[in-house]
Parts: structure tokens; sequence; C-alpha cells
């Protein structure tokens, strides 16, 4: 059905970057944050200035995770660490909340100026979902996914919402691990073999298999098909449209 396994009952669907195109604002946003602190830490230490890479650092590191997993496993990889800080760290304030504060902060100037785009052939997929009977949840490591479901009008199609502030609060592990899309199929009362992941992120493709989900589709937004194969989709598509009109491979 839909292009997906028979069997299958749910769809549980990342946001950034299946449903919206904000995984390019995600990305933009750590970008500045970053190399603002790359910089200045070069400034003050003479060691060469090396920017925050948007295709590599960002999807190896970053993407899918987590907003302070992201700033501690990018700075890891650079071989820095900082003070964890606290929620409250004002926004660069050198340390993982603060950098995460400030990424924030860039996030939301970016949605308020650019707004939010729905990926077409995405809506469509949650309308036939819908009608088609499928259970429907949306797993997402972002903070702002309340108010991104508010703002796109996608609220109406989702029955449930795992989001960063619901890692939080349940003390769920992010992805890469497969906590929170195994808390929606819980919660939607179907077991995970029985349920199909939609992922753009290697952390989220690689949360998919490591959850044993009945399928992982890989969404393709940025050319890197053979990586989500890699970390576990089961198929491919640059777009959900593919699935509704049977194209997908
Ligand atoms: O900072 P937020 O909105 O809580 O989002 C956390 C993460 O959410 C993920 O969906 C994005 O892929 C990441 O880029 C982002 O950092």
């Amino acid at each position: 059905m839909l292009g997906l396994p028979d069997g299958v009952e749910a769809c549980l669907f990342d946001l950034d970057g299946v449903l919206t195109d904000t995984a390019a604002v995600h990305d933009a946003a750590w970008t500045a944050t970053f190399d603002a602190f790359l910089r200045e830490r070069s400034d003050r230490t003479r060691e060469p200035f090396v920017p925050f890479d948007p295709v590599e650092d960002y999807a190896r590191h970053v993407d899918g995770k987590p907003r302070q997993d992201g700033v501690r496993d990018f700075l890891a990889s650079r071989g820095l660490a900082l003070p964890e800080g606290g929620p409250d760290d004002p926004p660069g304030a050198e340390t993982v909340h603060g950098l995460g504060n400030r990424k924030n902060v860039e996030l939301l100037r970016r949605i308020e100026e650019e707004g939010v785009r729905v990926y077409e052939g995405s809506r469509r997929y949650l309308a036939a979902a819908r009608e088609a009977g499928l259970r429907r949840a949306v797993v997402s490591s972002s903070a702002n996914t309340a108010q991104v479901l508010q703002v796109t009008g996608l609220a109406e199609f989702v029955e449930l919402r795992v989001d960063g502030l619901t890692l939080r609060e349940q003390g769920l592990r992010g992805k890469p691990a497969p906590d929170g899309f195994l808390a929606a199929a819980r919660a939607l009362g179907v077991a995970p073999e029985r349920a199909a992941v939609f992922e753009d992120a290697l952390a989220g493709a690689q949360a998919g298999r490591a959850g044993g989900f009945g399928c992982v589709v890989g969404v393709d937004r940025v050319d890197h098909a053979d990586e989500l194969r890699r970390h576990g989709a089961d198929l491919v598509v640059a777009d959900l449209a593919e699935l509704l009109d049977g194209a997908a491979g």
C-alpha cells in the first residue's frame, strides 16, 4: 500500500527534510553558529580557521540528532569539547547549551524571515496515508516541531508527535538510537515490524534499522542515496510522490 510492503499499518515520518524543506534551514543556522565560534577560536589561538562544511560535517555529525548532541558530536570531530553549561546560557556562550541556543536564534530568525515550505509530495502522501487508514506520527529531534507543524498546516494530518522536547521529558536517547521511533510505534499500538520509517538523515536511517522497523524509506534531497542505504534505508526516493506514483526503486 502506498509503495510500502504488505502489512505496514503505520508511518513514522521525520520532519525536517522529509515533510518540510527545513533541513536546509537548520544547516544554514548551524553553519553560521559554528563558523562564528570557530573563527573567534582561531583568532584567539592562532590556529587556522577551518569552516564547518555544510555538506559533510552536517550529514555526519549534526543532521537528525538532538541539538546538544549535534554540538557535542561536531566539536568532538574536531577534537574539541566545551563545558555543558545549562539551558539558560546566553546564545553564543562557549558551552554546549550556549552554542545550541545561538543556533536556535539563527534558526528561528530564518524561519520568521523566509517561512517554511512543505514538500507537496509529502503533503499528498500524508493525505493519502490518512485516507488509507494508516496510523501517522512525526518523530523528530527538533524542539521546534510543534510550531513547524502548526504554521504549515500539517498538524491536522498527524496523530502523534515525538520530538526533541519529548525526548528530554522522557529521558529517551536521540537518533541514531531508535528510542523516539519505538516510543511512537508503542504509543500508536503498532509493532515496529508493522511500521515504516521515513528519513532523510543518516542518523535517522540508522535509527530505523536499529529499531527493526518493517521498512525504512530513505528520502534523498541532497544526493546521498548510497549513504542512506548504507545507514539502513531499504529503499530510497527523491520525493514521497514517487511512492504514490509507483516509481519508487
Ligand atoms: O534545534 P532543534 O530545532 O531542536 O532541532 C534539532 C535537530 O533537529 C533535526 O530534525 C535536524 O535535522 C537537525 O539539524 C537539528 O539540529
